[in-house]
């Protein structure tokens, strides 16, 4: 089956990318990419005396570490030091792996104990011990400011950064802030957030303005960039609508059972699918997958390090609504249907899901309502649609803050 709007999304990719650019060297003070990435090398060899190091904390799971990464790229990209916290996850070596310019480090992973658990013990044992690091750390660097992205492992950072006297940030990406940042909130010195809907749980008083939630440069760039041949790299069909499948940094067990059982019924509409599972689920999945291979075109991946390609090749997306998914969906423009992790804290999927449902961006389905005939029904509207499929994709670009990472790194420089 043809796919009509093929040509339409690669000329629809070309403007985008000269509004893209045009946003972008505004956003690095007018200028072009080429010019930046000169004297982003000139200035790390010439260690001008403007610069400064900053530390931002980002471990525990790939919707912290990758805005974190992609302001670390930004403050790098300025001539400065920055040291990246990172926890002793999997996950996190496996984002950090793909940069190797930044500098990481690893803290032991800290996740808050129920007030009477016998655990309570070893987490301000970890809080402790983190503290104490942290403040050698930004002593030996003499840090500008620390910026912690979320959970616990940010919590001894900004603590440090306090009892040390220096600039204190937190960004809360979701549409419900977690307990960690709620924490900090009461003591660092202003809350950046990728929801303005967050606000409200934070107080009144402190300082904090929506930013968005920000995406990596390499993504930011594959949005409007066209000269890598993304079906070529998952050896996937140009002529064929594609579904992006994917479950957040971690996979998505949910998800990855609802397209396993509907396998059939999306081959009978003739998309071709590129299912990101997360290592746990991998094997399961492609053996699900095996029989219908000579039907179904797919690329079956546990991890993907080339999500700016994996974008560019998906016409809709089925996805978790963790915050970075969606930053990212937005940025690229994909349609998605949107599977909340009904066990996340706060239920706070649900509450970014319909952010993006409200604003005609995405559309929500609860796992328990995601049966086959409904999630193959939803992918076939969204690409034998036109009309819809267009009026989605330009809501979804409606909710991009493709300046989130610039306008956090000069919150941070400031
Ligand atoms: C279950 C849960 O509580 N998840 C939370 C977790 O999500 P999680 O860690 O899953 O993060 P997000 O969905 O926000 O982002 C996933 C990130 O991983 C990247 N990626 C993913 C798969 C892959 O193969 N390669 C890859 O690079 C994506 O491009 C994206 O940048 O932190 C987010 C930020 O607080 C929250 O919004 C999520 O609700």
């Amino acid at each position: 089956m043809k796919n009509p709007r093929k040509k339409n999304k690669q000329q629809r990719q070309h403007s985008q990318h000269q509004k893209q650019q045009k946003s972008n060297q505004a956003a690095s003070h007018g200028k072009p990419v080429e010019q930046r990435q000169k004297q982003q090398g000139e200035a790390a060899l010439s260690k001008p005396p403007g610069k400064r190091h900053y530390l931002i904390a980002c471990g525990g799971t790939g919707g912290h570490l990758f805005p974190g990464i992609a302001v670390a790229e930004i403050l790098q990209g300025r001539g400065h030091d920055v040291t990246l916290l990172i926890s002793e996850k999997k996950i996190d070596a496996l984002a950090a792996s793909n940069h190797s310019t930044l500098t990481f480090e690893k803290m032991p992973f800290l996740a808050m104990p129920k007030p009477w658990s016998p655990k309570m013990a070893g987490f301000v044992m970890g809080v402790w011990s983190g503290l104490k690091r942290c403040k050698d750390l930004i002593r030996k660097h003499q840090t500008s400011a620390v910026l912690g992205m979320g959970g616990f492992t940010s919590f001894a950072p900004v603590l440090a950064g306090k009892q040390c006297k220096v600039k204190t940030f937190i960004h809360d990406s979701n549409a419900v802030p977690g307990k960690a940042n709620k924490l900090t909130a009461r003591f660092c010195d202003e809350i950046l957030l990728g929801f303005e809907e967050c606000g409200q749980f934070f107080p009144e008083k402190k300082a904090k303005r929506t930013v968005g939630t920000p995406v990596r440069s390499a993504l930011l760039w594959a949005a409007t960039e066209t000269s890598e041949d993304p079906y070529a790299f998952f050896n996937l069909n140009r002529e064929l609508p594609t579904l992006l499948v994917i479950g957040g940094s971690q996979g998505a067990r949910g998800v990855n059972n609802a397209v396993a059982h509907s396998l059939d019924q999306l081959d009978a509409i003739g998309v071709q699918i590129l299912h990101i599972t997360g290592p746990g689920d991998y094997q399961e999945m492609r053996d699900a997958y095996a029989p219908k291979e000579i039907r179904l075109r797919s690329h079956v991946a546990a991890f993907c390090h080339r999500m700016d390609l994996a974008y560019r090749v998906a016409d809709v997306a089925l996805a978790r609504s963790g915050a970075s998914t969606l930053a990212e969906l937005a940025t690229f423009g994909v349609p998605s249907i949107l599977v909340p992790y009904p066990y996340a804290a706060d239920d706070h999927q649900t509450k970014n899901a319909a952010i993006f449902d409200k604003a005609g961006a995405g559309m929500m389905i609860k796992e328990t309502d995601l049966s086959p005939e409904e999630l193959t029904e939803q992918v076939r509207r969204l690409i034998q649609d036109k009309e819809h499929h267009d009026k989605m994709e330009a809501a979804a670009r409606g909710m991009a803050h493709p300046k989130a990472a610039v306008a956090i790194a000069d919150a941070l420089e400031a």
